[in-house]
């Protein structure tokens, strides 16, 4: 192994507490470690198998090839883990997230969606029969999926979506049409190329009345030949500011004939005669979207503890500016700037990686109690994921960018990998639902919660239990000198704002605005409440949930993490202070306290910057980074990534010849 360079090491020795101790809480156990790093390791000696010129200097064709390759290789392990009986449907988001993390995702997987919304989809929206049909098919990737919801037209507003689904009961088939250009579907993910199938998201019509939108499994090309099917017009849509091996495609349908028996019909039904049977509820039609912004939250932790390694090992390893004068130039993660950068992103990792999981269980929660018919909290569960969906890619995307340039020029570079993790996650700001529009249906839940509270009707769900205390208890004046304190702070902020947002609505339509003008009106007021409703769901279950994990561990790593879960909240008292100031009894002294607080735990934080990072346990082959590496070379390897630059296989570029020589020579 290379030498490690110095200013590494001695970031290690200084670390106050057991990386690997941290290592094993994160992962949830020593057993699960084990687990993570057999799968990692195994995906990392895969990598030989497509090795070669960096992504960047691939044609756009050849990174879609690129992506295929690498793509049967990690969800073929998938496939030989489960034939061991290693995946199963309880444990794949594990399996395919550990997988992920260690591939070098740089163009996205056209595979992806085909285990992230195909399969899910037919899991919540199919029959038992429907599922025993295609699951083990979708399962062993006999047939590969996409999800084709979004069109040229419509992706917010799904009931405004154009194509049909006409049933035909003489021949017990649904024809599918798209009536206008503007009904094309348009971004389903490896629908370009690689998948042979799609759920379908159209308007059923049947007895010639429509229905409003359900989901259809559709073969859009052979089994064998691949070719689209007749009837089918479909391709890629071409290339993105990132994720270009993710195959997005567009698709056409010219009276396309499926099978009644293809549209998912666990919740609504179409019977032979062409009755339709009401869902319980249409919304449980939505349910693998509610899925999937739960795994997007998973996601958004692994990215942004990628950028948060790359910048904090490469401030250890750059030296900038003497500090003082005749000393060595400073190590740049010295500077109390450089800190406020880093260390909340890095906070940020931890509670994102918490916050996920605590969802992820609720999600399973109340899952079950849908599956047992009990409907109740399915309002909560969407209004929880819409606005973790949105926070979590939007605070990632933000700390992603803060990351990078902290790397000052370097962190420009493709090979510091600090681009491509950054225009890779913010797309995820966008897919799933785009963020404004989703933390409006947070708000939307939270002004109804909001008018029981009022009304004294009602029981509230666990997640806004906090505003009725809240609202009886109020916020006398507190230091905010204390994590506790500060959730409180928050809690009090949300409460005020949705209060306030509400009585502005009623007021509107009491001097008789619509409900829908005052709504709009009130818009980007409900989208404040619904983000301070959600900094209070991450502020709380970090600090709690990292109360009950620290009740085992050594008394080091509790305090460090203790010093965390402060950072993290006091960062967010100090970015959102004009709330606090606004709506809590806070005065100048205690934002003079916040800031002298804050300073002090950048100072006390900084020694274990390097531990704490070290702790995601990511090797250098998922960092691909020239920056970021644990051995801390950067410059060896940047130097290293330029000579692979196509630009310096030949000393002299033919353009010289061509163009430059005569320009120079006055002859162009
Ligand atoms: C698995 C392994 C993982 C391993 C880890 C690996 C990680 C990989 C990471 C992931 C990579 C992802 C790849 C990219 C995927 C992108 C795929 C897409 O974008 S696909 C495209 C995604 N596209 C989008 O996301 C489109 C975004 N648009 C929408 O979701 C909706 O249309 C809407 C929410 C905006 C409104 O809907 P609209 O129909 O107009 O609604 P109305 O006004 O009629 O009624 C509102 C009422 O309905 C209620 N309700 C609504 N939704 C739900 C729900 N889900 N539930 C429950 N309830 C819901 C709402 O509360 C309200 O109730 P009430 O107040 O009346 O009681
Ligand atoms: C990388 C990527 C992958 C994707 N993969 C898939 C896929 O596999 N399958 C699929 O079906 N789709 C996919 N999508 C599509 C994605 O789900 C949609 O782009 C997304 O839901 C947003 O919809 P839109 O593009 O129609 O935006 P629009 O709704 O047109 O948004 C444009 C602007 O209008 C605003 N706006 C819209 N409605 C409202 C409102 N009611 N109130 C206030 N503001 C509003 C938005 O906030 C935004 O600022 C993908 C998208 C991307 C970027």
């Amino acid at each position: 192994m290379a030498k490690i360079n110095e200013d590494l090491n001695r970031e290690r020795e200084k670390c106050s507490f057991n990386v690997k101790e941290l290592t094993i809480l994160m992962d949830g156990g020593p057993e699960k470690t084990k687990e993570r790093k057999e799968r990692e390791n195994f995906m990392i000696s895969k990598r030989d198998t497509y090795a070669g010129i960096p992504e960047d200097y691939l044609s756009y064709k050849e990174q879609y090839e690129k992506a295929v390759k690498k793509s049967v290789i990690v969800f073929g392990l998938v496939r030989r883990l489960q034939e061991e009986g290693k995946t199963t449907i309880h444990n794949y988001r594990d399996v395919l997230g550990n997988l992920l993390r260690a591939s070098d995702v740089s163009t996205g997987f056209p595979l992806a969606l085909h285990y992230i919304m195909f399969m899910p989809a037919i899991i919540n929206q199919g029959t038992d029969e429907q599922t025993a049909r295609w699951l083990p098919r979708a399962w062993d990737c006999n047939i590969i999926g996409s999800y084709a919801q979004t069109e040229l037209g419509h992706g917010t507003f799904i009931r405004g979506l154009e194509t049909t689904a006409t049933y035909d009961p003489i021949t017990k088939e649904f024809v599918l049409n798209s009536p206008t250009l503007t009904s094309y579907k348009w971004w389903g993910g490896g629908l370009g190329q690689t998948a042979n199938y799609s759920i379908v998201v159209a308007q059923l019509y049947t007895k010639g009345e429509c229905l409003g939108v359900h989901s259809f499994i559709v073969q859009v090309r052979d089994e064998e030949t691949h070719m689209p099917l007749p009837g089918i017009k479909i391709g890629d849509i071409g290339s993105k500011l990132a994720l270009n091996g993710i195959n997005n495609g567009f698709l056409g349908f010219n009276n396309y004939r499926v099978p009644r028996n293809q549209m998912l019909m666990k919740h609504a039904q179409v019977l032979e005669d062409g009755t339709y049977v009401k869902s319980r509820n249409p919304k449980l039609n939505y349910g693998a979207m509610v899925f999937v912004r739960v795994v997007i939250a998973f996601d958004m932790a692994n990215y942004l503890s990628k950028a948060a390694t790359i910048s904090v090992r490469y401030s250890a390893v750059r030296r900038q500016c003497q500090s003082k004068a005749g000393e060595q130039e400073s190590q740049v993660l010295d500077y109390l700037t450089q800190q406020h950068k880093l260390l909340p992103a890095v906070a940020a990792c931890y509670a994102l990686k918490i916050t996920a999981n605590k969802l992820w269980d609720t999600f399973n929660t109340v899952n079950e109690e849908l599956l047992a018919g009990n409907l109740q909290r399915l309002p909560e569960i969407h209004a929880l994921a819409c606005c973790l969906k949105a926070i979590s890619t939007y605070d990632t995307a933000t700390f992603i960018e803060t990351c990078r340039l902290a790397c000052g020029g370097h962190g420009y570079m493709h090979s510091s990998n600090l681009p491509t993790t950054y225009s890779s996650a913010v797309a995820a700001c966008t897919y799933e639902g785009d963020n404004t529009v989703l933390l409006l249906q947070t708000a939307r839940f939270l002004a109804k919660t909001w008018q029981e509270i009022d009304n004294e009707t009602g029981k509230l769900t666990p997640t806004v239990e906090y505003l009725k205390t809240t609202k009886s208890k109020g916020f006398s004046h507190k230091w905010l000198n204390t994590t506790d304190n500060i959730v409180y702070g928050f809690e009090v902020v949300s409460m005020r704002k949705i209060a306030s947002c509400v009585q502005n609505m009623q007021k509107r339509v009491a001097s008789g605005m619509t409900f829908e003008d005052a709504w709009n009106m009130s818009s980007i007021q409900l989208v404040a409440a619904a983000e301070a409703h959600c900094r209070v769901i991450i502020l709380s279950t970090f600090n709690s949930e990292i109360k009950e994990l620290t009740k085992t561990t050594s008394p080091e790593l509790k305090r460090v993490l203790s010093q965390l879960v402060d950072l993290y909240s006091v960062y967010w008292a100090l970015e959102k202070l004009s709330d606090l100031l606004q709506y809590t009894t806070i005065n100048h002294e205690d934002v003079d306290g916040l800031r002298s607080w804050y300073e002090d735990l950048l100072t006390q934080l900084r020694p274990n910057a390097v531990g704490l990072v070290d702790a995601f346990d990511l090797k250098d082959e998922m960092l691909n980074s020239t920056l970021g590496s644990y051995d801390g070379r950067a410059y060896e390897r940047l130097l290293e990534a330029a000579l692979k630059s196509p630009l310096n296989s030949e000393p002299v570029n033919h353009t010289f010849h061509k163009y430059l020589k005569p320009f120079m020579l006055g002859k162009l």
